[in-house]
C-alpha cells in the first residue's frame, strides 16, 4: 500500500462576518491582490484595508488581474511585493485573482526562478521564508482559497498551465458568503458549474480515498440543493452559505484526488478561445461522465448515495436551469467559430492530453478519444 498525503488550509473560517477575522492576523504588512472592479465597487477592498489597518497592519494594493490570468500580471505582482516586502499576502477576488497572487508570492519569495521552472508538478521551492497566505474567495468557485494548484496563462503559445505545488495550499481561507452574494447571475451559474465539475472529477480520479470522497459527495449535494436557488435569488443568504462552503469542500476533494479529462479539455479550449473556465466545464461534463463510465463505478457510486437515477441526466438539466448551452456551437458567451475550431482541433486535443488533470481521469483517453469529446461538445 503505497504512502499517501491529505492536505488543506490549517485554518477554514466561514461564515457571514467571517471577513471582519482579518483584523486577527499578526504581523506588519500586507500585500492585497485582486482582480478587476467587483471587490472594489462593492467596497470589500476597502473594508479588507481597514480591518488590517485595525490590526496594526499597513497594506499595498495589487489590483488588474484579468481573468485567466497571465505570466506578465503574476510578474508585475511580484515586483510590487518584493519592493514592499510584505509578511501576509492577501488574496481577495475570484480564482483568477488567487492564482496570480499565488505565484506572484512563489517569485517573490524566489525572484530567480523562470515561469518555465515551476510548470513541472511539485518544482517549486519552499515558501512561507517571507510571507504567509490569506484567500479570501469571491466567487464559489474554483476552491483556490483551499487548493494547492494555480492555472495560469502563457500568452505567447495560447497555453493555460496548472502549477502544482503543495506550499501553495494557503495558510488561512475567509469564506464570507457575503462577497459571492453580488456575483451577477452569469458568474455564479458558472462557478457553481465548476464546483460541481471539481467534486464530480475528484470522485471518479483513480486518486481518490476515503479521504476525499465524503468532501466530493457533500459537494454535489450541496450544488444539486443550492446553485439554481443561488441562480434565480441572488440574495439568498442559504443558498449563497451552501455554494460557498460546497466549493470549499470541493477543493477539499480534488486539492488531494486532483481531477480528469474535463479539467485538461476546459484548460486547453479555455486557452485558445477564452471562454469562462466554469462554463467550458458545464459544458463538456455530461459528455465526459458518459465517456468515462466504461472506467469507473464510482458516479453509480454517486447516484446510489445520493439517490439519482442518472448523473450526467441530472447536470444536463441543470445546466439547463442555468441558462447554460449544451454545446459550444450554441454558446453566445464566446465566437467559437467553427473554421478555428477545425483549425486548433488537433493542437487542442494534443495539449488536453498532456495536461496533468488527465493523469487522474478513471480511464486513459487516447488523443483521437479527446478530438470526439470535443467534437461531440462543440455540435451536440
Ligand atoms: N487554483 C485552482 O485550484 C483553480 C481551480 C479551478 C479554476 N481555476 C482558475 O480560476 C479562474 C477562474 O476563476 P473564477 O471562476 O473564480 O472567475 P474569475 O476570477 O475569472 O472572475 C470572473 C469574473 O467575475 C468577476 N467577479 C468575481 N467575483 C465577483 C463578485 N463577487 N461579484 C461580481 N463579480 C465578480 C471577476 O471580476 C471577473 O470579471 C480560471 O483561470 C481557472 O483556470 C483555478
Ligand atoms: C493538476 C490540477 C490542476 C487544477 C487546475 C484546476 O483548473
Ligand atoms: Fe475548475
Amino acid at each position: 500500500m503505497t504512502v499517501m498525503n491529505f492536505s488543506i488550509p490549517r485554518t477554514i473560517i466561514y461564515g457571514e462576518g467571517s471577513l471582519a477575522k482579518l483584523a486577527d492576523l499578526k504581523g506588519k504588512k500586507a500585500a492585497l491582490v485582486t482582480g478587476g472592479s467587483s471587490m472594489k465597487r462593492f467596497g470589500f477592498l476597502d473594508q479588507a484595508i481597514a480591518i488590517l489597518k485595525k490590526g496594526g497592519i499597513d497594506s499595498i494594493v495589487i489590483d488588474g488581474v484579468e481573468p485567466n490570468p497571465s505570466v506578465e500580471t503574476v510578474w508585475r505582482g511580484a515586483k510590487a511585493m518584493q519592493d514592499f516586502e510584505p509578511d501576509w499576502i492577501v488574496a481577495i477576488g475570484g480564482g483568477s485573482a488567487l492564482d496570480a497572487a499565488k505565484v506572484m508570492w512563489c517569485f517573490y519569495e524566489h525572484p530567480n526562478l523562470t515561469f518555465e521552472d515551476i510548470i513541472p508538478v511539485g518544482a517549486m521551492p519552499p515558501l512561507r521564508n517571507k510571507a504567509r497566505f490569506v484567500a479570501i474567495p469571491s466567487t464559489s468557485g474554483t476552491a483556490s482559497e483551499i487548493t494547492a494548484f494555480s492555472v495560469i496563462t502563457d500568452t505567447k503559445n495560447h497555453i493555460k498551465y496548472p502549477i502544482v505545488a503543495a506550499d501553495m495550499v494557503p495558510d488561512i481561507a475567509i469564506l464570507d458568503p457575503a462577497l459571492p452574494m453580488v456575483m451577477p447571475a452569469n458568474v455564479t451559474s458558472n462557478t457553481g458549474m465548476d464546483v460541481m465539475c471539481h467534486a464530480v472529477e475528484a470522485v471518479a480520479s483513480i486518486a481518490a480515498t476515503s479521504f476525499t470522497d465524503p468532501y466530493a459527495v457533500e459537494a454535489i449535494k450541496l450544488v444539486l440543493e443550492n446553485l439554481e436557488k443561488a441562480f434565480t435569488t441572488p440574495t439568498d443568504k442559504t443558498a449563497r452559505f451552501n455554494m460557498h462552503n460546497a466549493s470549499a469542500l470541493a477543493g477539499m476533494a480534488f486539492t488531494n484526488a486532483s481531477l480528469g479529462l474535463v479539467h485538461s479539455m476546459a484548460h486547453k479550449i479555455g486557452g485558445e478561445f477564452g471562454v469562462t473556465h466554469g462554463l467550458a466545464n458545464a459544458i463538456m461534463l455530461p459528455y465526459i461522465i458518459d465517456f468515462n463510465r466504461q472506467f469507473t463505478d464510482k458516479y453509480a457510486y454517486v447516484e446510489r448515495v445520493l439517490g439519482i437515477k442518472d448523473l450526467a441526466q441530472a447536470i444536463r438539466d441543470l445546466n439547463k436551469k442555468l441558462a447554460i448551452p449544451s454545446t459550444f456551437k450554441d454558446c453566445d458567451e464566446v465566437d467559437f467559430d467553427e473554421t478555428k475550431f477545425k483549425t486548433v482541433l488537433n493542437r487542442m486535443s494534443e495539449n488536453a492530453f498532456a495536461d496533468p488533470c488527465t493523469l487522474t481521469n478513471p480511464g486513459t483517453p487516447s488523443v483521437t478519444d479527446v478530438k470526439a469529446l470535443y467534437t461531440a461538445a462543440y455540435y451536440g
